[in-house]
């Protein structure tokens, strides 16, 4: 039975609802995953850190309510959150990173990464940031220390589109992608179609969770774009930078206009999309369009997202699931722990098997 010490960084929705998943459902992770989970760090910018190598007590702080949690004071805590310090020397086998996601140079979150990698720990993360700006040179950097980079959940939170591209979609050419990538903007634009009004829908988004920390990520659409890059990077190997991807959001947008539409039959939504052009470059964007009541992607709704990829001996072939929300992308963070797992236990699992061959053929 394998055991994986993690460290978290950052501990808000995501990171939270990871370490729920953990104190609630450890055994059974046990028992059906071959493995066990102990937190033995946290960091938060809020939180301060704690730290202790013989596994954190979860109870105390999940019974905590988010906004009151501080770390100062507890045995092994502290009011600062000593990231670089607890990436790098803390005993940690994986460390996830769940903080906030920046658009503009992914930071703190890429030096986040850089260290945990560089110290010859694997990294799950959530965060946009860092693979969309900087995914080429941290799998090498991954490669190089023979560690995992694992980033499922972001894109399309838990649901499971960059490992069903990679796994399951091998041998076929994708010659693009389509989708609707946000939750929280698809949730918006279902209140503007029932007339509430944006101001009054975000901060819904925000209460369901659903938000980026800015929320004018999700409103303009750069969210989105950082999806459209990572995707596009992952599945036609575009090396796309954030200005390859023109963006578009949702707050020109009014409740009229969506009412509008649906009186026409059409749906407003946000889509993210990128295809191969016929000289081998891709073409990539994000906009609003008003889609067409038998479109596969205008009867997505509420914080559910969809991808289509588009391919050559499959035609389309559309993966749809939560977008967002706190216990689906912790999800993502523990498919990611499985596959870390998988990838680097694969011989031991095989190791009998491989036995029984070789006797069988010594005859
Ligand atoms: N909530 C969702 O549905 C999804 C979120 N994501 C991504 O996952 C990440 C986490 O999302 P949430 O937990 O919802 O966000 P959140 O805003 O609830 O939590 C982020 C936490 O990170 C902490 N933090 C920020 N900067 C920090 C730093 N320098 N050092 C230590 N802690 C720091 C904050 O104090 C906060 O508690 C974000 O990058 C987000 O884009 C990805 C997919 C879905
Ligand atoms: N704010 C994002 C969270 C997931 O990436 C969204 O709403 O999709």
């Amino acid at each position: 039975m394998g055991r994986y010490d993690l460290a978290l960084i950052g501990f808000g929705g995501v990171n939270r609802a990871l370490a729920e998943l953990i104190a609630a459902r450890g055994d059974r992770f046990a028992e059906e995953l071959g493995f066990t989970l102990r937190v033995v760090a946290i960091t938060d910018l809020r939180a301060g850190s704690l730290v202790d190598t013989a596994g954190i007590d979860l109870a105390p702080l999940l019974a905590a309510e988010p906004g009151e949690l501080s770390f100062a004071g507890l045995p092994g805590g502290s009011a600062d959150p000593r990231n670089k310090w607890v990436i790098r020397e803390v005993p940690a086998d994986i460390v996830v990173e769940a903080t906030f996601t920046n658009p503009n140079d992914g930071e703190p979150a890429l030096s986040h990464v850089r260290w945990a990698l560089e110290s010859g720990k694997h990294v799950c993360t959530t965060n946009k940031g860092p693979v969309a700006l900087a995914g080429s040179e941290l799998k090498r950097l991954a490669a190089e220390h023979g560690v995992s980079f694992e980033f499922e959940g972001s894109v399309l939170s838990g649901t499971p589109i960059l490992r069903t591209a990679q796994r399951l979609l091998g041998g076929l050419e994708i010659t693009g992608v389509q989708g609707i990538m946000n939750g929280t903007s698809n949730y918006i634009l279902g209140r503007l179609e029932e007339g509430v009004e944006l101001p009054t829908a975000v901060t819904q988004a925000q209460e369901l969770g659903y938000a980026e920390a800015d929320p004018t990520a999700d409103i303009e659409g750069h969210d989105v774009q950082l999806k459209v890059m990572i995707l596009a990077n992952e599945v036609l190997g575009a090396g796309l930078r954030r200005e390859d991807v023109s963006c578009t959001g949702i707050s020109g947008i009014t409740p009229q206009d969506a009412q509008d539409a649906i009186s026409k039959g059409l749906r407003w939504k946000l889509v993210g999309s990128a295809a191969r052009r016929p000289d081998g470059t891709v073409e990539a964007r994000v906009a609003p369009v008003a889609l067409p009541a038998h479109h596969a992607l205008a009867g997505i709704s509420g914080p559910v997202n969809a991808v289509a990829f588009h391919t050559d001996l499959l035609g389309t072939v559309t993966v749809s699931g939560p977008g967002a929300g706190r216990t689906e992308t912790a999800y993502a963070l523990l498919s990611d722990i499985i596959a870390i797992h998988q990838h680097h236990h694969a011989d031991d699992d095989t190791a009998p098997l491989h036995r029984v061959l070789q006797e069988t053929h010594r005859g």
